[in-house]
């Protein structure tokens, strides 16, 4: 097997990485903390499940999660794979050649398979084998050694896979254990089966001799029955001649009782046909007396009717009387309104000329009114007009004015054009001084030129004389003419100010051409107004006239004294009662309808005539009928009975004798059955068959209770002999089990033998291997390394003997290593190995052994040393070399 390429993406310090490995000695170099240790952590991570952070650390700082990708060459087909596994993300998958992932459900499906490719014994843990051999962590190095004795075998013991052994010891001590407790168990339950069995032969002749018993009862019962069956026939026929004798006895009982009861019913007949007989002859006395109570009755009934009629008349008659009354009330009531409607009628007459007079007034005094409105109007229009008059001729006196200033400044207008001229003229003469200035200068300088040749004057040689005559000419000329320019200029100051002043007058002048039309303008608009003031004047003078009768208007209606108001409370008064006169005709009629009525029925009340009297009359005489009407009426119903109540009599006389006659005939018929039974006989056979039957219950019960018994002792039989089995099967499991329990403790002795010896077998195999790689690494072939099967390392130096603690830094690294190596190839098929900082402590010539014997070890496909030491740069195929920048690892050479 062997790793090909370790990818990082946001590993620790790394951002992206790939780091290349070879078959044979692979060195990864770099400064502390370039970064070198990650890729080993990486292939723990990735193909050995093992990580000594945690998955976060494992991340680079600020990203979310990172990736591990590791290629390595099967150890079973030779096929190159991939492990990817994330850190902070549940993804750990493994591709093929061809990038297809493989179909492994679950982390043991994907342990067993990495376990079968990387080479490593189904029974080692990838995790411990990593960190004990193949990845040790530099820290934990040589310190495994150091450890105590139990520590120790924790690391080693499962490698060494002698714990199979000692677990199979404790395992079998829980098998024997519970083979123990079973056989106490049985033990146990054989106790209680044989005390169950023990009664069993007693049981069995007990129910035997209770069988025997029965049967003896059983023949004692059949004589009985028998007996019994006999009595009882004789005993049946004797007993149907008894019963016909207590038949005939009781129906000669029934007869008499019969014959009795009619006898009394004819004494009450006999009583009755009596009374009835007595109240035939009371009824023969009153009968006149009733006949005519009744007729006086149904007169007096006929009467009381009529009386009923004669009081409904009445009441009519009192109805209608309060009818009428009411009318009357009505009828007053409406007379009073036609009154009150007439009188206002009249007042309304009476007003009418006086109203239409108040209101011609009163539309002449608005009229009036109106027009006072109209004068106020005008004249607050007449101060207007007066105001704006006053205005207009403010106006035309300021126009007139402006124009009356402006006129006397036409002169100086004028004067405007000639100021310019003589402007003009200042201006020329003084450039033309100004130009001779400049002559004369020019001369002067000639002049005061000594060396000058000429005289700028006259062209004649220049001698001291001439040249001063000239000179002082020029000068004086060129003063004059600058004196000339001074006064021109003042002059032309002047004059600037006179043209200034024309101009503004012309301005001014122009203006007239605008004001001359606005004062005309104005005159007339003054002229227009004039004439409306006096219009309103006139209008305000003809109104005034026109309101000279308020006065006379005011007192004639003060006179009048609203008489409107009068004449409309009138026609109120008519409104609301001019109808009453309608109603008051019809209340006259309805009166006059009422009256008649009531004479018709006080005629009908007095055709009725004194009812009263007679009424009185017949019921006097009635009283005095009363008491033999009752008579007859209490005993009219018992007379009529006479003849029914004889015929009842002669019935009943009749049925008593025949009755007689019939109990003559069944006693003749009792005396002749009463010959054929003799009572002492029945007496005796009752009593014979009463105690067979006795005899016969008592055996039954007997019979039943033993059978009964027979069966609770069947069933306490059988659970008797179901135990008895269950005992035989008891019997052979306890043999068996017994049998087991001993193969268990022979086995369980054996595996604490084996494993003993299997350990120690396999540790000195190793501690051979360990002693040929610690001589090769030390160079010394004094010196010699134990490894004792209590996992202690012992290095022997000249006949002495040192313990791992007591061994140099440099000496514990040696012997730390060629341990870790030996058990690696012995133990797996793995061939690979990393190694962390392993010269860490050793000198320079044992560094140098350390490199050789790296190179030499035989069995390791594939070796990766992770160091800062460059002594492996020299001297190794295959150099990786990392190195940080800018805070990300980086691979820099490979
Ligand atoms: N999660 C992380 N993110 C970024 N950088 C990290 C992270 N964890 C550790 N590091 C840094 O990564 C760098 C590389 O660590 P590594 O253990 O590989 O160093 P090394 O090269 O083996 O050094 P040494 O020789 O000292 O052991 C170190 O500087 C470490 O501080
Ligand atoms: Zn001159």
């Amino acid at each position: 097997m062997k790793i090909t390429e370790v990818d990082l993406s946001n590993i620790k310090s790394y951002k992206q990485g790939t780091i290349k490995l070879t078959e044979g000695v692979n060195a990864v170099i770099g400064q502390n903390g370039a970064g070198k240790s990650t890729v080993q952590e990486a292939v723990g991570f990735a193909l050995f499940d093992h990580l000594r952070l945690t998955q976060s650390e494992f991340v680079r700082d600020g990203e979310n999660s990172g990736k591990v990708a590791v290629k390595f060459i099967s150890n079973k087909n030779g096929k190159e794979y991939t492990v990817e596994r994330y850190a902070d993300r549940s993804i750990h998958r493994i591709l093929d050649e061809d990038g297809n992932k493989l179909d492994l459900t679950d982390k043991d499906e994907r342990v067993q398979w990495l376990k079968e490719h990387l080479g490593v014994p189904e029974s080692n843990s990838l995790e411990k084998l990593w960190k004990s051999s193949i990845g040790v962590p530099q820290t934990q190095f040589t310190n495994d050694f150091a450890k105590s004795q139990s520590k120790r075998e924790g690391v080693f013991n499962p490698l060494l896979d002698v714990d199979v052994y000692d677990d199979l010891w404790s395992e079998l001590k829980d098998v024997n254990d519970e083979l123990r407790k079973e056989i106490n168990e049985i033990e146990k339950d054989l106790e209680g089966l044989h005390a169950q069995v023990e009664g069993l032969e007693e049981t069995r002749e007990e129910k035997d001799d209770l069988e025997d018993d029965i049967e003896e009862l059983e023949t004692d019962l059949e004589d009985a029955e028998e007996q019994l069956e006999d009595k009882e026939d004789r005993l049946e026929t004797l007993q149907e001649i008894d019963d016909e004798i207590e038949e005939l006895e009781k129906k000669i009982k029934e007869k008499e009782n019969t014959i009795e009861n009619r006898e009394e019913s004819l004494g009450e007949a006999e009583k009755a046909l009596e009374e009835a007989e007595e109240a035939q002859e009371i009824i023969d006395e009153v009968e006149d007396a009733y006949e005519e109570y009744e007729e006086k009755d149904e007169e007096l009934e006929k009467l009381r009717e009529r009386k009923q009629e004669k009081d409904d008349v009445e009441d009519r008659i009192t109805e209608i009387e309060k009818k009428i009354s009411q009318l009357e009330a009505k009828k007053e009531n409406l007379e009073e309104q036609v009154e009150k409607a007439e009188k206002a009628q009249e007042k309304m007459d009476e007003l009418e000329d006086k109203k239409k007079r108040q209101k011609e007034l009163e539309d002449k005094l608005d009229g009036i009114e109106d027009k006072e409105d109209k004068i106020e109007e005008l004249k607050t229009d007449l101060e207007d007009a007066e105001d704006e008059l006053d205005e207009l001729e403010t106006e035309i006196k300021d126009l007139e004015k402006e124009i009356e200033e402006i006129k006397e400044k036409k002169e100086t207008a004028e004067k405007l054009e000639s100021l310019e001229e003589k402007e003009q003229e200042f201006r020329d003469e003084k450039s033309r001084l100004e130009a001779n200035i400049d002559d004369y200068k020019e001369a002067i300088s000639i002049l005061e030129d000594a060396e000058g040749a000429d005289c700028p004057t006259c062209g004649q040689d220049l001698d001291a004389e001439h040249r001063q005559k000239v000179l002082t000419e020029k000068r004086e000329e060129k003063e004059s003419a600058e004196n000339r320019i001074q006064e021109i200029d003042s002059k032309l100051e002047e004059l600037e100010e006179e043209i200034e002043e024309a101009e503004e007058a012309q301005r001014q002048v122009q203006r007239l051409d605008d004001l001359n039309p606005q004062l005309k303008e104005k005159q007339e608009e003054k002229q227009e107004q004039e004439t409306e003031i006096k219009e309103i004047k006139k209008e305000i003078k003809s109104l005034e006239e026109e309101i000279d009768s308020k006065d006379k208007v005011e007192s004639e209606l003060e006179e009048l004294d609203d008489p409107r108001s009068d004449y409309k409370e009138a026609e109120v008064t008519y409104q609301n009662n001019k109808d009453a006169e309608s109603g008051l005709e019809e209340v006259e009629e309805e009166l006059e309808e009422w009256e008649e009525k009531k004479e018709e029925k006080q005629d009908e009340l007095d055709e009725f005539g004194d009812i009263e009297t007679k009424i009185e009359e017949i019921e006097d005489r009635l009283d005095e009928l009363e008491d033999d009407h009752r008579k007859y009426v209490s005993k009219e119903e018992t007379a009529e009975k006479v003849e029914e109540r004889q015929e009842r009599v002669d019935d009943l006389e009749q049925e008593i004798e025949g009755l007689e006659s019939e109990v003559e005939e069944f006693e003749d018929q009792l005396s002749e059955k009463e010959e054929q039974l003799d009572p002492e006989e029945l007496e005796q056979l009752e009593s014979e068959v009463d105690d067979l039957k006795g005899d016969i219950r008592e055996y039954e019960t007997r019979i039943e209770e033993k059978e009964g018994q027979v069966d609770d002792l069947e069933d306490e039989i059988e659970e008797m002999e179901e135990a008895k089995q269950d005992l035989e099967e008891k019997e052979d499991e306890y043999t068996e089990l017994k049998k087991d329990l001993e193969y268990g403790e022979f086995l369980r002795t054996k595996m604490r033998d084996a494993g003993e010896q299997v350990r120690e077998v396999m540790i000195k195999k190793i501690s051979k291997e360990a002693d040929r790689i610690y001589r090769q690494l030390r160079g010394n072939p004094g010196e010699k390394l134990e490894w004792r099967k209590d996992y202690k390392i012992i290095v022997e130096e000249n006949d002495q003997r040192k313990p791992f603690q007591k061994l140099s830094g440099g000496e514990k690294m040696s012997a730390a290593l060629a341990v870790r190596l030996a058990i690696l190839q012995l133990l797996s098929d793995v061939d690979i190995v990393f190694l962390d900082e392993p010269t860490t402590n050793l000198d320079s010539e044992k560094k140098g052994n350390l490199v050789d014997q790296i190179q030499e070890l035989n069995g390791f496909e594939q070796l990766t040393v992770v160091s800062h030491d460059d002594t492996f740069e020299s001297m190794t195929e295959h150099v990786i070399a990392v190195e940080k920048q800018n805070g990300a690892s980086k691979v820099v050479d490979q």
